[in-house]
């Protein structure tokens, strides 16, 4: 059903031979005993799934299941024994589950976990078993296997025409999106934004895998909800009013076919109650960043070798795992509704401003706990006492974070709009504390969980339980007085309860009414009738309180779920208050500013690197002012800052519209629609494409997609081919840019001539970046100045580091009888030109490859190391090869 998946399901080791009804059961299928047949069967169910077969405290695998999880688990395999053979076993231990699980789903597999679903007493015969969960990668619920900083979504792409729709669904948190595009190339762009951790593609839709950045497990599932009116009863088990959520029939099979898998995941026992909110959006509405530009702006990624700082991580000063999410997805879609974002900027703007009041809301909010996952696991019936209690815990900084909401002095729209929906959930909060007690134990059947005053049968049968146990320890004493035995006492062991210990050399003295129970070595064990009543009632008490504990636990816990709606919009507000909060802690903290928005171009005074700023001791700020439409040419040597330079343009543009402050003096800018990247060939991690290849694809989605709204940023395009092509397409690109698409484009080269462009086109402008000398060391600036670089910078830098004059001169005449363009003149010559236009006599061109191959070593050359004999020696070969 699945066209694109692999059989397999995209797991890497024979999947098929794993999971599924065991091959070596098979022959002997009626002969098995009921529990292996059990098994057999469930796997036979659950058959693209790798079965645990709870038995008691172990989960079991057997055959080729057993020995994969042996293998992947680091486990022993062992063998078990049944009428109809031998067969290899390997168990998990139930208690420490999560990490073999997180094991299995990271070599490739989902998890259906079978559980006894009653007690050996309930049982008559085999106890039943039943899947309760399939773990998949995208619809994990463990805690210990959930990240705490991204959503965890499963998608599913479903089309009808030309309209291909997007589904995904968070399982820990219920959130579920829908949305469409309208090609190929948009989709792509939407599943990189959404990175799921798991796909379903419909039978009606493809997806080109080779395409994404991100690599989700495909599943082939033949879920329900693949027809139209599957899909819409499916949807209005969540939704009364299906069309008020979904816009097309794509959408609605989306999202009837990933709530069916979700469905599926959890033991198919009807809806998710947790998924309360079906959100359509639509992703013109967010500012366009693709998977490569969230790579190489760095946003989530460091790429630099044993660097870690990012975007996020200068930004992630977030009190709590919601707030953590919440700035994830705003840095993943930045807004472009202009009101939108100045809304989240005034708020920040107030935070700003009043520290005291932020300080207050930022202490209240680190005492809350993830809220929207607790309450996913309340609403599912899957949360213990100390969840609850967490959730009580939450509830209680509510009213403090309210309070230093309310204490701040400026307006905010957005802050009076949290304020209305920041709700404390008295009832909610007043019950969890009555009822729960404050330091609960993780199992919830076994008492200790509901507190004392909360439900009067259970303190009558607490109190009986005491009183008995109060009686047995005054048995001694009592016993020794009556008895005259000094040595005599009383214990408790699990085989025979309590019992009255009385040594041999005693037992003459032992009244009439001891009924012998044990005997040891050196003594006898008995009881006495009242002993044994008293010991049946403090057992049949502590039972009933124990179970009486666990009805009243569960009453507890469904009328916390029933506030599902309220616990869910109280966990967005709070995240949303927790990511403003971040924002305005981090332009306090870091120096940022308010940025505001024109018609005009980006205009930034002294901007800052984000990252690059925090490790580097001295970071130079550059300002920018690039007119709308203009393609500015940025040259310099390597290591000038070029790409640094770039790169913080965007973030500002970035930041601005995520509604942050950004790292500046002052920064006015448009309301941008999309950023686009294309960085040099050499940053290129080698995929399965030639790195040229891959440059021309993304250079051809940005020709065809940049709108005069957009931001281009170009770093060296056409380096991975010929000099003349690549010399030959960077100009192509840059004449393209200027006159067609009309985008906003910073384009860093190292092919000096064109910077020439400038003088024919009047929005081509040209900045550079120089090296000076700093004593004997050569040092890069960093500074951004008009004009372009000298073309004889590689010559100026060899100057710089102290080559003899005699060389620097020979080399600069070298350089000047092909190209004399310097940045005080910005002028160039006949054969520039002639190269600009292509019309180059077969001479000229023979000269021009010597000089470019000239150079290029010139700029491959490190100078900062190279000693003043190197550079002599290379300067002989370069002369040579000119000679030539
Ligand atoms: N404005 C700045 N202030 C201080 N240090 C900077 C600045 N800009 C860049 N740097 C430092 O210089 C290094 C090189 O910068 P960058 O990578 O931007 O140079 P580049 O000109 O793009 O080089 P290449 O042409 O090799 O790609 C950076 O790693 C950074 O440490």
């Amino acid at each position: 059903m699945n066209a694109d998946s692999d059989a397999s399901g995209g797991v890497g080791v024979d999947a098929d031979a794993v999971t599924g009804p065991p091959d070596g059961m098979v022959d002997v299928r009626e002969e098995l005993t009921p529990m292996l047949s059990q098994y057999f069967d469930l796997c036979a169910e659950y058959e693209d799934a790798l079965l645990l077969f709870q038995n008691g405290d172990f989960y079991q695998t057997y055959c080729e299941a057993a020995a994969e999880t042996a293998r992947v688990c680091e486990l022993t395999l062992t063998e078990r024994e049944d009428s109809t053979g031998t067969y290899p076993m390997a168990g998990i231990p139930v208690d420490n589950a999560a990490t073999y699980v997180e094991r299995l789903l990271d070599s490739g597999y989902r998890v259906a976990i079978a559980e006894q679903v009653e007690t050996p007493e309930e049982a008559s015969g085999l106890v039943d078993r039943a899947v309760t969960q399939v773990v998949t990668p995208g619809t994990v619920l463990d805690d210990e296997l959930l990240g705490t900083g991204t959503k965890n979504y499963v998608a599913a792409v479903r089309r009808v025409g030309e309209t291909r729709a997007v589904a995904a669904v968070d399982a820990a948190t219920g959130e579920c999106l829908v949305t469409s595009v309208a090609d190929d190339a948009s989709l792509a762009a939407e599943l990189d934004r959404l990175t799921p951790a798991e796909l379903l593609v419909g039978p009606d839709a493809s997806v080109d895998r080779e395409a994404l950045s991100v690599s989700p497990m495909a599943t082939d599932h033949e879920a329900a909800g693949m027809s139209d009116d599957e899909a819409t009863e499916r949807l209005e088990s969540y939704v009364s009013n299906p069309d008020a959520v979904v816009e097309s029939d794509a959408e609605r099979r989306a999202c009837g076919t990933v709530l069916a898998y979700a469905e599926w995941t959890q033991g198919d026992d009807g809806p998710l109650e947790y998924v309360t909110r079906i959100t359509h959006y639509d992703p013109r509405e967010a500012l366009g960043l693709d998977a490569t530009a969230i790579r190489s702006l760095e946003l989530f990624e460091n790429r630099g070798a044993g660097a870690s700082e990012t975007l996020f991580s200068v930004l992630d000063e977030t009190a709590c795992a919601l707030g953590r999410r919440a700035l994830d997805g705003w840095l993943r879609r930045p807004l472009i509704d202009r009101e939108a974002i100045e809304a989240r900027h005034d708020a920040v703007a107030a935070l700003d401003d009043d520290a005291l009041a932020r300080e207050e809301i930022r202490a209240a909010l680190a005492e809350v706990y993830d809220l929207e996952r607790l309450t996913g696991r309340v609403s599912r019936g899957r949360a213990n006492a100390r969840d609850l209690r967490s959730l009580g815990a939450t509830l209680d900084a509510v009213p403090d974070v309210l309070a230093g909401l309310s204490a701040v002095a400026d307006d905010a729209a957005r802050l009076d709009h949290l304020r209305e929906r920041i709700d404390p959930l008295d009832e909610v909060r007043n019950l969890i504390d009555r009822a729960i007690q404050p330091d609960p134990p993780v199992e919830v059947t076994e008492g200790g969980v509901i507190r004392e005053g909360f439900d009067e049968e259970l303190d009558d049968l607490r109190a009986t339980e005491r009183e008995g146990r109060a009686w047995v320890a005054d048995l001694e004493a009592r016993e020794r007085e009556r008895t005259g035995i000094d040595s005599l006492s009383v214990g408790h062991n699990q085989v025979h309860g309590y019992y009255i210990e009385v040594t041999d050399p005693n037992l003459d003295r032992v009244p009439d009414d001891y009924t012998r129970r044990q005997t040891l070595k050196n003594a006898e064990r008995f009881y006495t009738p009242e002993l044994k009543q008293r010991e049946d009632e403090i057992l049949g008490a502590a039972e009933r309180a124990d179970s009486l504990e666990y009805e009243r636990f569960r009453e507890v816990r469904a009328s916390v779920a029933e506030e599902t709606d309220l616990l869910q919009a109280l966990a967005d507000a709070l995240a949303e208050l927790d990511a403003l909060a971040t924002l305005a802690t981090v332009a306090v903290e870091r120096e940022y500013v308010r940025p505001t928005f024109h018609d005009g171009g980006v205009e930034i005074e002294a901007g800052r690197h984000p990252v690059v700023e925090e490790t580097q001791a001295r970071f130079v700020p550059n300002d920018a002012a690039l007119p709308p439409g203009s393609v500015t040419l940025v040259t310099g040597p390597n290591m000038s800052g070029k790409s640094t330079y770039m790169r913080q343009v965007a973030l500002v543009v970035v930041l601005a519209q995520v509604g942050s402050f950004v790292p500046a003096d002052a920064a006015r800018l448009p309301v941008v629609d999309r950023v686009f990247t294309r960085v040099g060939a050499s940053d290129d991690i080698a995929g399965g494409q030639s790195t040229f290849m891959r440059e021309m694809t993304e250079l051809t989605s940005i020709l065809h997609e940049a709108t005069p709204a957009s931001l281009v940023l170009l770093d060296e395009v056409g380096r991975g081919t010929s000099t003349a092509d690549g010399r030959a397409i960077a100009r192509a690109t840059v004449e393209f840019l200027h006159d067609e698409v009309g985008a906003t484009t910073l384009f860093a080269t190292h092919y000096h001539d064109l910077t020439g462009l400038a003088s024919a086109h009047e929005g081509v402008r040209n900045l550079h970046f120089a090296a000076e000398r700093d004593g004997d060391d050569v040092t890069f600036l960093h500074r951004v100045a008009e004009g372009p670089a000298s073309s004889s910078y590689g010559v100026e830098v060899a100057r710089l580091a102290g080559v003899p004059d005699p060389v620097v001169e020979r080399a600069r005449g070298l350089v000047d009888s092909g190209d004399e363009t310097t940045p005080e003149t910005n002028g160039h010559d006949e054969r520039v030109q002639a190269t600009l236009d292509g019309a180059t006599a077969a001479e000229a061109t023979t000269a021009d490859d010597a000089l470019d191959d000239v150079a290029a070593t010139l700029r491959e050359t490190d100078l900062a190391t190279t000693t003043p004999i190197e550079a002599l020696t290379l300067l002989a070969e370069l002369q040579d090869r000119v000679g030539e």
